[in-house]
């Protein structure tokens, strides 16, 4: 039997390569193989390509090339930020943090409680090992975003970074970071003594669907996962003005010297070549893409609401706030319709009902945690359309949508 149709909406989770992608990979594997440290022409070439990606990846975020540093993905990078600051909290805090009860003897940090794992859990890990102290601010139910003066609020003498993910992987609301950013800076000059409060931002979701720039958003870090924009699954850190002593970067691994001491080993020629070339499509075609994806997106929500009228409830949509272009998290109001039954019936639908790394048989914390009520929590579906999903691919998937609430509604 011919291979049913799939349409696959699940480009949050992950991304194809796309083809000249493919075709830098392949091409290194074959012509830059060298050591890049070597110095002979073999290694000479495989150090070019390297730099090459470093330039292209630094200008898809507005940065420089020497403010780059490649790892080996999103996890590595959120975790390297993290560890980074509270190392720089115990320099700077030999002395103590003058003042205020114990709760300043720790490093303190803010964050959201929309952030991916690879921030939450290590945060919360810092916490439970008496490492550092940690505080989660609650997003709104309004707005889906966490509020800016709730997050300035929390600041303590001892708060050594803050880190808001750039767009929320299931909701697709973008957070308001160039505001704490504007607000931080005029903060931290006024914190004469203190060190200055660090600002990290997650962008791998926001990457390759909207427009991304570190001296707009005014971070002193961000973290670049190249599987969300159709590249390999390495990534790369962005630290401002690398090297100085205002915004530290602190090796997690030791040994060979490369990417200047801050992330040693072997680099992995192919897929930074890949993460390059993603890079550079990105920068060519990200109003393209991002056009493209809100076209696509709004027809969904247009065909999901004539199909299911007033049964539809759009959870990441808010009047005042702004989301990613190719994501609508969805739930289908019935007592018969949980999330993951509606997808396990579909037969051409290839989606999620949150975080790929979350059970998917249970209600999204995210959702509950911006107030998403439990019964409509449990029905949700994440849809998230890539460069490729077309109209076409839409109405195939609410006629898919139609025969699976059918069958489990009416027991067919
Ligand atoms: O949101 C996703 O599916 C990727 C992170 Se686990």
């Amino acid at each position: 039997m011919a291979d049913e149709k799939k349409v696959y909406l699940d480009y949050n989770a992950t991304t194809p390569l796309e083809p000249e992608v493919i075709g830098a990979i392949t091409s290194s594997l074959t012509e830059e193989w060298g050591n890049p440290s070597s110095s002979h022409d073999a290694g000479v070439k495989a150090k070019k390509v390297i730099d090459e990606a470093r330039c292209n990846v630094a200008n898809m975020i507005g940065a420089k090339s020497s403010d780059i540093i490649f790892t080996s993905g999103g996890t590595e990078g959120n975790n390297m930020i993290i560890q980074t600051a509270v190392k720089y909290a115990y320099h700077d805090m030999s002395n103590g943090y003058p003042g205020g009860d114990n709760r300043d003897k720790l490093p303190h940090f803010i964050t959201s409680n929309l952030e991916h794992d690879s921030v939450k859990l290590v945060l919360e890990h810092l916490a439970e090992e008496g490492t550092a102290s940690v505080t989660f601010v609650p997003a709104s139910s309004k707005t889906g975003q966490v509020d800016v003066d709730d997050v300035l609020s929390a600041i303590r003498p001892s708060t050594c970074m803050i880190t808001v993910m750039l767009a929320n992987n299931e909701t697709g609301v973008i957070q308001p970071i160039k505001l704490i950013s504007e607000k931080l800076r005029q903060i931290n000059q006024s914190r004469k003594s203190l060190p200055k409060i660090l600002l990290h931002t997650d962008a791998a979701q926001a990457i390759g669907k909207i427009e991304v720039d570190v001296e707009d958003l005014g971070v002193d870090y961000l973290t670049v996962v190249g599987h969300k924009f159709y590249g390999p699954r390495i990534g790369a850190i962005y630290v401002r003005n690398l090297g100085d002593k205002d915004v530290p970067l602190y090796p997690m691994l030791y040994g060979g010297g490369q990417e200047r001491n801050y992330r040693p080993g072997t680099e992995n020629t192919v897929m930074i070549a890949g993460l390059g070339k993603a890079a550079e499509l990105v920068v060519k075609n990200i109003i393209c893409y991002k056009n493209h994806l809100s076209s696509v997106r709004d027809y969904l929500e247009i065909k999901l609401q004539e199909a299911f009228k007033d049964r539809i409830h759009l959870n990441g949509k808010f009047a005042t706030s702004e989301r990613l272009p190719n994501t609508c998290n969805v739930s289908i109001l019935s007592d018969k319709l949980q999330g993951h039954k509606v997808l396990s019936n579909c037969r051409i639908l290839q989606a999620s009902i949150g975080a790929a790394c979350h059970s998917q048989n249970r209600p999204s914390p995210i959702l509950l945690a911006i107030g998403v009520p439990e019964s409509v929590a449990r029905n949700a579906l994440r849809l998230s359309v890539g460069r490729e999903t077309t109209k076409d691919d839409i109405d195939c998937v609410i006629q898919d949508l139609i025969q699976a609430v059918n069958q489990l509604e009416n027991h067919i």
